[in-house]
């Protein structure tokens, strides 16, 4: 393991931003750390650099205590959100700058900042002055003068978050290649549940303080150890007092095909998102409880013939994962009416 955190605790007078965190980070991968705001991400990624000092517990570094270590002496890399750039200096003058406060040879230099404008992408930028360049451009810039020095580990604080959501997407899918080639252990922190998804190999969730679960994408997702992370990680809805994912729930029209534990209940909307049809349905037995919200194909629910009105009975698709509702779900995860979500629009 390359980053070693264990039992980790950091109080902001009585505030406990961090509660007895103890996690493991491969080496050679790229980790997310992901939890709703305030949770405690960017404290902990502070605490690995060496920017922030723990009450208590240690962070040990490729095999190495650094927990007393300064952060110039824990040979890691670090990109901010809003990314702090010599301004009079050229773009290569900026990515050149730690190896030449380390003294390197002059060649040497030149020949690396090549190499890194190339992996960035900004080789022709070379020449120009960091205010010459776009929000992404200037994150690229920042990465590759994080990378200059070689750190064994690289750290990320939501180093795309200010730029907007094209770019966004663009420089999270260029990070995942960029990382596919050099492979530098790299820790980013994000409050994207989709970006944590898409391009980490392995996801630590964060929340009130506390590590919630520690997995690869597929298993956070299918798989979620608690009710928290099934809710922060993809849709869900309550179906019979459980949490379920939409698409995991079976719709029949007629009772005979349903298992008697089936939910018995009213089509009240039918919205078309996309390639799916989302389906709510009101339970009879508990009018009052939140809809039962579904996602089919839209072929599907053509076959069904569906319509607002039509009773249905609702079960789990076998062996779908259901998590007991025993505390709050994070607002906005609940399947039922999305304000956002496109207006109603008929199956046709
Ligand atoms: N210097 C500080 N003084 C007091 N409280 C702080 C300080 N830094 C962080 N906190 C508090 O500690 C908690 C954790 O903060 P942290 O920045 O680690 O959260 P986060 O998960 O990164 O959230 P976000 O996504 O909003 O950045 C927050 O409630 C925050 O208000």
């Amino acid at each position: 393991m390359s980053i070693e955190v264990r039992g980790v605790t950091k109080k902001y007078g009585d505030f406990v931003a961090l509660d007895d965190v103890s996690v493991s980070i491969p080496t050679g991968q790229l980790t997310a750390l992901l939890g709703p705001s305030g949770g405690g991400k960017s404290t902990l990624l502070r605490i690995i650099a060496g920017l922030e000092v723990a009450d208590g517990g240690t962070v040990e570094i490729e095999g190495t205590d650094a927990t007393a270590l300064p952060p110039q002496r824990r040979n890691v890399g670090f990109v901010f959100q809003h990314y702090a750039a010599f301004k009079h200096m050229t773009v290569a003058k900026n990515v050149a700058f730690g190896l030449e406060i380390r003294k390197r040879p002059k060649a040497e230099v030149k020949a690396k900042v090549h190499e890194l404008l190339e992996l960035v992408h900004l080789e022709q930028f070379a020449d120009r002055l960091p205010s010459q360049l776009s929000g992404g451009q200037r994150q690229r810039m920042a990465l590759a003068r994080a990378l200059a020095v070689e750190p064994s580990v690289l750290l990320l604080d939501e180093p795309f978050g200010a730029l907007d959501a094209k770019v966004r997407k663009e420089l999270r899918d260029w990070l995942r290649r960029l990382h596919d080639e050099v492979h530098v252990t790299t820790v980013f922190v994000t409050h994207d549940q989709e970006e944590a998804l898409e391009v980490a190999d392995e996801i630590v969730v964060i929340n009130g303080g506390r590590i919630e679960q520690v997995g690869s994408p597929d298993d956070l997702y299918d798989a979620p150890a608690n009710d928290f992370v099934m809710g922060f990680l993809g849709e869900v809805t309550v179906l019979d007092g459980h949490l379920i994912r939409p698409h995991d729930v079976v719709v029949h029209t007629l009772p005979a095909a349903a298992g008697a534990g089936a939910v018995r209940g009213e089509v009240v909307r039918i919205t078309r998102v996309g390639f799916e049809v989302r389906v709510a349905v009101r339970p009879e037995a508990a009018p009052e409880a939140d809809e039962v919200v579904v996602t089919l194909t839209r072929t599907f629910a053509r076959s069904l013939g569906l319509e607002v009105g039509s009773t249905v009975w609702l079960e789990p698709e076998d062996g779908a994962r259901v998590v007991p509702v025993p505390r709050a779900v994070p607002v906005g995860t609940l399947g039922a009416a999305d304000p956002t979500e496109p207006s109603e629009v008929p199956v046709a």
